[in-house]
């Protein structure tokens, strides 16, 4: 049995992956107590006698899990933002093939994709490595999100009695077009520049939906809205990530879909002059802790569904 510890379990991503997991006979889960959860030296301990961690928490933190670990057979996968262009680190989509396939499955050190930033790549390296689209392409996307994104401080503000009404309608931020996912949109799509970058956090607790938009003439020479959806289609077969002809409800796309489930849909609306290319998950499914599960599953050998909800 793998011993696996969840640096991080009381938090938002951190429960979901415990949920997940905890029913699973293949896995010895190592738990610290309520007192003990922030406790270094007790961290350090569990830290160096699992053979998988996962590390649910914020970026300082798991610089300093990382830092904890001497036991060099230890295999990470950290959900943070914290090492997801760094060195030596695999970014963990397998769903892209190739040496990010093998990175998960090989890899020691896998850094877990942002919630938005999986829908934005999901949506662009394949096209930019197809060569459907330019690296030179200056895109733009916008990406609504449930606020169960924001952790347990947003779960607090939106859960709250006597909340502000401003948090009744969709919020738009990262106005200064910094936000935090940036980098990794622009290394792992292999962009020159990085896209302008739209999130929306709304009233609703998990769910997502990330739209790139494209005109016909943002494609390359000779291609069209047909071979960008024989793109996704020969890409994305499932059984996690699957393109979706038609994914509409009945002309409306609802970013509370896939709600609770750890799978992704892909697809392609507008028409051949104008066209938009949506993914659509939860931001703690395929967004967070259904990636990381997923993540696990491929390092263990072991079907890449295994206590995935899909
Ligand atoms: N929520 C989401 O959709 C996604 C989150 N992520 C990333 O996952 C990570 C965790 O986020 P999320 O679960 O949302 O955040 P939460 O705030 O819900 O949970 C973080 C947890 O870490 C604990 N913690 C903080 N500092 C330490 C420390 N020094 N030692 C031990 N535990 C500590 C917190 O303790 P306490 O309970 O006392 O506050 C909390 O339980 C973040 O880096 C986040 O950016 C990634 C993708 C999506
Ligand atoms: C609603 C909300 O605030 N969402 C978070 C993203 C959550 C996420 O993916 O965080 P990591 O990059 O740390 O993994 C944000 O946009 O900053």
């Amino acid at each position: 049995m793998a011993k696996v510890f969840i640096d991080g379990r009381a938090g938002t991503t951190g429960l979901r992956i415990y949920e997940r997991l905890e029913s699973r006979e293949d896995i010895e889960l190592l738990t610290l107590s309520e007192e003990e959860r922030k406790d270094v030296s007790c961290r350090a301990r569990m830290l160096n006698s699992c053979d998988v961690a996962f590390l649910c928490l914020p970026d300082a933190a798991s610089v300093e899990a990382v830092g904890l670990i001497e036991h060099e057979g230890v295999v990470v996968l950290d959900t943070s933002t914290a090492h997801r262009t760094a060195p030596g680190w695999a970014y963990g989509f397998p769903e892209l093939g190739g040496s990010f396939a093998r990175g998960v499955e090989k890899g020691r050190r896998i850094a877990v994709p942002g919630c938005h930033a999986s829908g934005f790549i999901a949506l662009v390296q394949p096209l930019v490595e197809a060569g459907l689209i330019p690296a030179s392409s200056h895109l733009s996307c916008h990406s609504i999100t449930g606020y169960s994104g924001g952790g347990k401080k947003m779960i607090a503000q939106y859960e709250a009695d006597g909340r502000d009404a401003l948090l009744d309608a969709p919020r738009q931020y990262g106005l200064t077009q910094q936000h935090k996912h940036l980098k990794e949109m622009q290394a792992v799509t292999g962009l020159d520049t990085a896209p302008i970058f739209c999130p929306i956090v709304s009233d609703f607790y998990s769910g997502m939906v990330v739209t790139v938009p494209l005109f016909a003439q943002d494609l390359a020479a000779g291609k069209t809205a047909a071979d960008v959806k024989a793109c996704y289609q020969a890409n994305y077969t499932g059984p996690v990530v699957r393109y979706c002809p038609a994914a509409d409800e009945e002309g409306f796309l609802s970013a509370g879909a896939l709600t609770g489930k750890d799978s992704m849909q892909i697809t392609v609306c507008g028409n051949d002059e104008r066209m938009t290319l949506i993914a659509r998950y939860d931001n703690l499914g395929k967004g967070a802790s259904g990636a990381a599960v997923e993540c696990l599953n491929l390092v263990l050998g072991v079907d890449p569904t295994c206590g995935l909800e899909l």
